[in-house]
């Protein structure tokens, strides 16, 4: 039946049809490339890199054109000049290199898809009333004005950003962020870090973001959290010392005048999403354990 449908479509194109056959190896390959390029149209979007890959189309329409209409002396300066352009792409785009180049050394880029180092799911799992006294203290301090920066870690463990501010490790509560954040006291500057019912560190010191889509009447606090949210999988509030207006960045977008309800969703999402995670690496470390008591028998 196949071998005759084969034969209907050569006849059709006139010419032998030839299918490979497809191995385990080749769908992984496909997975593996379709995950790879995913990331690097992602991070294109997120970086300077569009405005790049914008250039070079620009460049390659008018090397096209040369071409056809055979402008010799456009064609020679482009073939000198290509060795020139690579050195200047990586000078320019050196932050952006190195920052992805960062991910992948610091492993926030395979704990995001795995986790390596076994560090405890649950630690970063927050309870109900963690998140009333996020929501609560967020829109206390947004009724009067208070600046805020305040960083829920998720997978990737902020270690390197606690350890810029002061070290705190004390349970949330509504009275300790407003404390905080209070002005003219040692911890109001900078970011709060908070790891599961915890607060880690205050004062911190985040990245700040170079993206040129941030619109221009935000300033640093505005630019740290987004920064943050594209180096990590963080959710992070802010609350506006001009405005009084809350916002949350997360993955590279900020999500500007949010409603309390609104606040409230964004922390149940990476509250079942935290739940999800532990409940599937606890079925993995169950199978591991229980094979490992097997075997010891
Ligand atoms: N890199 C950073 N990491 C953590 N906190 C920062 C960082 N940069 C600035 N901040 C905090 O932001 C405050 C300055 O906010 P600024 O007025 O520049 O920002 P903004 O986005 O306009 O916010 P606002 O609407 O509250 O004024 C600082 O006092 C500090 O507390």
């Amino acid at each position: 039946m196949n071998q005759a449908i084969l034969q209907s479509i050569e006849r059709f194109f006139g010419t032998d049809i030839y299918f490979p056959r497809i191995h385990f190896t080749d769908i992984l390959e496909i997975v593996i490339l379709t995950f790879l390029i995913y990331q690097l149209i992602r991070w294109i979007n997120n970086t300077k890199a569009w405005m790049l890959l914008k250039g070079i189309l620009v460049l390659a329409i008018c090397v096209l054109v040369a071409t056809i209409l055979r402008m010799h002396t456009i064609l020679y300066l482009v073939r000198n000049s290509i060795t020139v352009m690579a050195t200047a792409v990586v000078v320019v785009f050196q932050p952006e290199l190195r920052r992805a180049l960062e991910k992948l050394g610091e492993k926030q880029f395979l704990t995001s898809v795995i986790n390596l180092d076994g560090s405890n799911r649950e630690s970063i799992r927050f309870s109900d009333a963690t998140k009333r006294d996020i929501v609560d203290a967020t829109f206390a301090m947004s009724n009067v004005k208070t600046g805020a920066l305040i960083v829920v870690e998720q997978a990737i463990q902020l270690t390197e950003y606690e350890t810029t501010g002061i070290r705190v490790d004390a349970a949330v509560s509504k009275q300790l962020l407003l404390n905080i954040f209070e002005h003219n006291t040692p911890l109001h500057d900078g970011a709060v870090i908070m790891r599961g019912d915890r607060i880690i560190s205050a004062t911190s010191y985040l990245p700040l973001t170079d993206s040129s889509n941030i619109s221009k009447e935000l300033g640093t606090r505005h630019r740290a959290a987004l920064g943050l949210s594209e180096v990590s999988d963080a959710l992070i509030v802010v609350v506006s010392e001009e405005t009084g207006f809350v916002s949350v960045a997360q993955s590279g977008k900020l999500d500007r005048n949010i409603t309390r309800n609104e606040l409230e969703e964004w922390l149940t999402q990476i509250q079942i999403k935290a739940n999800a995670t532990s409940n599937w690496m606890g079925r993995i470390k169950g199978r591991v354990l229980k094979h490992a008591r097997k075997d010891s028998k």
